[in-house]
């Protein structure tokens, strides 16, 4: 007991699509206490899919607020119950998915700043939400928005230049746009926006957070390299905006001591430190202490790829993001909406629901597939923007169906040469040094990893966990207790374990694709230009 009473630590949370997780960093930077509620399985009364609603009109979708409320009182409950010492908490960051939005109703911070330790923050929190479904990433509806914005600024050339992005539908700018256009009245009794992540901090520090600059990268409001609101976007978006989001701060900020609420309630210590939460990609970029030349992939519910940039390079593809552990620089974001779920529909239709059959359908066929390639596209892709199934033969004719095996095999290998195309369409190269570091769900399968190595041509390294997100937070946490030292992040985590190498390419991989690669993006234009309409 004495020794667990020594392990002073920090906590690094995800409120992501599917869950909430938690873990504990010590000062060794050992992680030493993972918990996880999950959505679907552990609050089943609020109904949801993969984490979400969809709506009727398939463009819509949300996430219940509440959810995430009672999600973070159950994992308190459970760490509490064993035996965890939340009085050993030195800080505490997090993470959440990014671009979901929280609309908090009229004298809701009155009530975040009295809540009372006596019961659980749900039964507290019920009436403080002007929206009770908020929308999340994976919501595509508002290209009527998008559309109103990029006209406002000059284009969606203009609007990347400015952002970092052009507009897109799931960016919060155009997600607030529809809310205020919707539901004026909803709107107007908001006093304050949240993203998921500020909102999640917001929880812990009983009073509003301010959004950081990285994941306030994702909303197609911030002006990345003046780091504040852009005028001309928030005019465009809706009246009295800035007000409402508050004052954006650098990611490594620490917002405040703990809220009473938990010192109580949990025994926090009352000078226990909250930092910025950020976006859960962000977080993940600080978890997997990404070097210069390395590229992150995440496997998680959304699949995503991510960079660190010296310099900001926005393009009409891809999204370009403060940094969240050097004010100095950037990253670089692509997200495939088609990630985890995509999987698990092939996986459930010609695996049987196994993830080992699946694995072993990857361990029977060759690299390459013969020739056979596939587009697993159910919902619209967000790179590029396509729908549905499209599987060639290796005579480029479309086919209705795979066998098995097949099937599973141009899943995989299709979902990476998509990623190395369009990371190279961002200047990416695969260099002789270049390290792949692999999170998320789907990083637990090596057979998946072994064809991301030798789709890249490069070595595939993972950290001791696939919560890369939440290590991260605990990472940007220790950063913030030494806030004002100007000590660099990097020296934070030199302790970190190094990543684990867990595939390399296979010898004559990088013949077997190179001329699969340059048909993969021949057929996918090829898909875009017939389902694309004539340009306007
Ligand atoms: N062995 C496995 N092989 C492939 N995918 C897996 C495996 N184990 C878990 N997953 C995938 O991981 C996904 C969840 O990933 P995670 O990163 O935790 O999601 P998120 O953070 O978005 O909630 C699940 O939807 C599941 O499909
Ligand atoms: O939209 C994006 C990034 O732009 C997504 O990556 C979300 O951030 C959701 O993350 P996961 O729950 O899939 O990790």
């Amino acid at each position: 007991m004495a020794e667990r009473a020594a392990r002073r630590c920090c906590l690094g949370w995800d409120f992501s699509t599917q869950q909430v997780k938690v873990v504990a960093v010590d000062a060794e930077l050992s992680v030493f206490y993972e918990d996880s509620v999950q959505f679907d399985r552990d609050l089943v009364e609020f109904g949801t899919q993969g984490g979400v609603h969809v709506h009727k009109d398939g463009l819509t979708v949300t996430s219940p607020v509440l959810m995430w409320v009672q999600a973070l009182d159950i994992i308190l409950e459970k760490m509490k119950a064993s035996g965890f010492d939340f009085s050993q908490v030195l800080a505490l960051s997090g993470a959440g998915q990014q671009h979901g939005s929280v609309y908090w109703k009229t004298g809701a911070s009155q009530v975040l700043t009295s809540l009372s330790p006596d019961l659980l923050l749900h039964e507290q929190l019920q009436a403080c939400f002007s929206i009770s479904n908020c929308p999340v990433w994976m919501d595509s509806s508002t290209a009527a928005q998008c559309r109103q914005l990029e006209a406002a600024v000059g284009g969606a050339q203009a609007l990347s230049r400015l952002t970092g992005s052009r507009a897109y539908e799931r960016f919060t700018g155009n997600q607030i746009a529809k809310i205020y256009q919707q539901n004026p009245e909803a709107y107007s009794h908001t006093e304050r926006i949240s993203l998921v992540s500020s909102f999640a901090a917001s929880l812990f520090l009983g009073s509003y957070s301010p959004v950081d600059y990285s994941d306030g990268s994702g909303m197609n409001l911030l002006q990345i390299q003046d780091k504040v609101w852009s005028q001309a976007c928030l005019g465009a978006c809706a009246p009295r905006l800035e007000e409402k989001l508050g004052r954006p701060v650098p990611s490594c900020s620490v917002v405040g001591p703990i809220s009473s609420y938990f010192v109580q309630r949990y025994g926090f210590p009352p000078e226990c430190k909250v930092v910025a939460f950020t976006g859960d990609n962000p977080a993940s970029l600080a978890g997997m202490r990404l070097e210069e030349g390395d590229i992150a992939v995440s496997l998680g519910t959304s699949d995503t790829l991510f960079l660190w940039l010296q310099e900001p390079t926005p393009a009409l593809e891809g999204h370009i993001f403060c940094n969240p552990v050097d004010p100095q620089h950037y990253m670089a974001l692509l997200c495939f909406k088609n990630g985890s779920l995509m999987r698990e529909k092939i996986r459930d239709e010609s695996a049987s629901g196994s993830w080992s059959e699946f694995s072993k359908a990857l361990q029977s066929t060759e690299m390459g597939n013969g020739g056979n390639l596939g587009f697993y596209f159910d919902v619209m892709e967000i790179t590029p923007e396509i729908i549905g199934r499209h599987r060639f033969s290796a005579e480029n004719r479309e086919v209705l169906a795979f066998p098995r095996e097949v099937e599973i095999r141009a899943l995989i290998e299709g979902q990476f040469m998509a990623k190395k195309i369009h990371a190279e369409a961002l200047g990416y190269r695969v260099m002789p040094k270049t390290k792949i570091l692999a999170t998320g769900g789907a990083s637990h399968n090596r057979d998946i990893l072994q064809v991301l190595a030798d789709v890249f041509g490069a070595p595939v390294y993972i950290i001791d966990t696939a919560n890369s997100a939440c290590v991260g937070s605990t990472y940007r946490a220790f950063h913030g207790l030494a806030a004002g030292t100007d000590m660099p992040f990097a020296e934070i985590v030199k302790l970190a374990p190094d990543p684990r190498l867990v595939a390399t390419p296979t010898p004559g991989a990088s013949q077997v694709y190179e001329a699969l690669l340059q048909r993969y993006a021949m057929l996918e234009q090829r898909i875009l230009s017939q389902t694309q309409g004539p340009p306007e």
